[in-house]
Parts: C-alpha cells; sequence; structure tokens
C-alpha cells in the first residue's frame, strides 16, 4: 500500500503555497512533499504542518535561480559555494519541519564542459552534503532526470547515480525513482526498481506522457506499485503532477490509499 504524499508545488496550485496543506488534509493526504520553500520562514511552514498534522516526507535542497533555468547546482564547479550555503539553508528548514529526507538536485550542464571535472564537482559536494546531513540525521537523496524534460540535466541514469554514491562513499545517500522520468526510457518501470531497490528511499509518480495524474496516459503505475509493494517498499510516493484540472478532482486514481477524505 503506497504512503502518498501531496507535491504541494504542484498540486493544489489553484491555492497560495501556505494554504496547501490544509487542502491535502482535507482530501485524506497524510503527507507532503515539495520543491522549494525558501521564501518562507520556517516557521511559517512547520505551523502549517502542525496545524495539519501532515509528515514533510522530502523538499529540494535550494537550486539556483530556477526562473533562470538553474535546475541544481552540485554538478556546477563555478557555484560550489552557492551550493553550500544552500546545503545549510536547506538543513535549517529541514530541522525546523523534522523532514529527513533532502534531494540534491545536480544542475544543468553544457555540452561543451569537461566531464571530468563535472563528475569530480558533483562527488566532492555529494560528500559535503551527504556529511553536513550526517550531522543532522537527514539523508540526501538524488534523483535522475530525463533530459527529455530537463535539457542538459547531468544525473540522468539509475545506473549513473548508482555509480556515484558508491564513489562518494557516504551511508546516508539515496536514490529517488521517479517513474515519470524513468518511462522515457522505457515501459518497464519495474525491473529498473527491482535492480535499484535496495538504495532506492523516495518514490514520485506523474501520468507519462504529459505529466498529469498517473491515470491520465499510458504509464502502469500499477504494475510499479505493485512492484514496490512485493519489495516491501517502506518510504512515500510523492505525487508531483500537473493536475488536468482541479486536484480534487483528479484524486480518483489515489482514493483507495487516502484516508479520511471527504
Ligand atoms: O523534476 C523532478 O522530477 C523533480 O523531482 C525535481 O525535484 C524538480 O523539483
Ligand atoms: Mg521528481
Amino acid at each position: 500500500m503506497p504512503r502518498l504524499a501531496a507535491n504541494l508545488s504542484t498540486l493544489f496550485t489553484d491555492a497560495p503555497f501556505l494554504d496547501r496543506f490544509e487542502r491535502a488534509a482535507k482530501v485524506g493526504f497524510t503527507a507532503v512533499e515539495f520543491q522549494f520553500g525558501y521564501v518562507f520562514e520556517p516557521a511559517e511552514i512547520a505551523a502549517r504542518l502542525s496545524g495539519t498534522g501532515l509528515t514533510p516526507a522530502l523538499f529540494n535542497m535550494p537550486a539556483g535561480d530556477w526562473e533562470h533555468g538553474d535546475r541544481g547546482l552540485a554538478a556546477r564547479p563555478a557555484r560550489r559555494e552557492e551550493f553550500r550555503t544552500g546545503v545549510g539553508q536547506a538543513i535549517d528548514l529541514a530541522l525546523e519541519l523534522g523532514c529527513t529526507r533532502l534531494h540534491m538536485l545536480a544542475g544543468v550542464v553544457s555540452p561543451g564542459d569537461d566531464e571530468e571535472t563535472l563528475r569530480a564537482t558533483y562527488v566532492d559536494n555529494l560528500r559535503y552534503a551527504a556529511q553536513f546531513c550526517a550531522t543532522a540525521g537527514i539523508q540526501v537523496l538524488i534523483e535522475p532526470i530525463s533530459r527529455e524534460s530537463v535539457p542538459g540535466y547531468f544525473l540522468t541514469g539509475l545506473d549513473m547515480a548508482a555509480d556515484l554514491i558508491d564513489e562518494a562513499g557516504e551511508d546516508n545517500v539515496f536514490l529517488q525513482y521517479d517513474l515519470y522520468h524513468r518511462r522515457f526510457v522505457g515501459e518497464d518501470l519495474v525491473s529498473p526498481y527491482l535492480k535499484h531497490a535496495d538504495r532506492i528511499r523516495h518514490v514520485q509518480v506523474a501520468g507519462w506522457p504529459g505529466r498529469h495524474e498517473p491515470d491520465v496516459g499510458v504509464l502502469d503505475w500499477q504494475a510499479a506499485f505493485a512492484a514496490l509493494d512485493a519489495a516491501n517498499y517502506a518510504g512515500f510516493v510523492g505525487c508531483e503532477y500537473w493536475p488536468a484540472g482541479k486536484t480534487e478532482d483528479g484524486l480518483g486514481w489515489a482514493r483507495p490509499w487516502l484516508g479520511g477524505s471527504e
């Protein structure tokens, strides 16, 4: 049975961010994730969490200037200081919220960049983030993202991510398995999951193509969910999709796993 987490950066977007916590709780979610909450005081977000009883499953470390195309900083040699400042900021927010998982985005790189330098920068930053997070009891998650979705993204494959985790050699770094991004690679979402199941600590879901509700499109989310159950996956499944209409109207697929809903 999947433990669903509403992604508050993509769901309930007809409401201001801080009001989305209540909307998620009202339809029966018991956990939430979000992409970025750094424009708010940590105490403001904490108040919404405690007011609703929602569990914070995960959020992203600062990822640079999103409006101008940044999608993370970890593989960006010239942005090392900014990356490190962001790790501290993310940990402060996580501690305030009681969140124990942070997603570290890799960033967009250019075809002319030196592969070895990018890799060394990424591993060095991953180690830095992992060691800093370990002092706060936090896990660092890394997620391969398809280049169809984010052109030039550094971290594209699960095998690559597993190799980078091995190279970093820190024991609080794990994989985030986003079914939407994996679907660009092929229809089979089960064998890649099983291959890396022992490292996967967070899953995300969206329909493919279109990134709407899981039941909009051809993504075999039921087979993937069955595989998670069979492997006794104990983490959350983040609903990181853009609703085709009003969020509440598209939750039929999730109804069996939403508690106390209207
Ligand atoms: O793009 C994705 O799938 C992600 O999970 C990133 O964190 C963007 O927030
Ligand atoms: Mg994702």
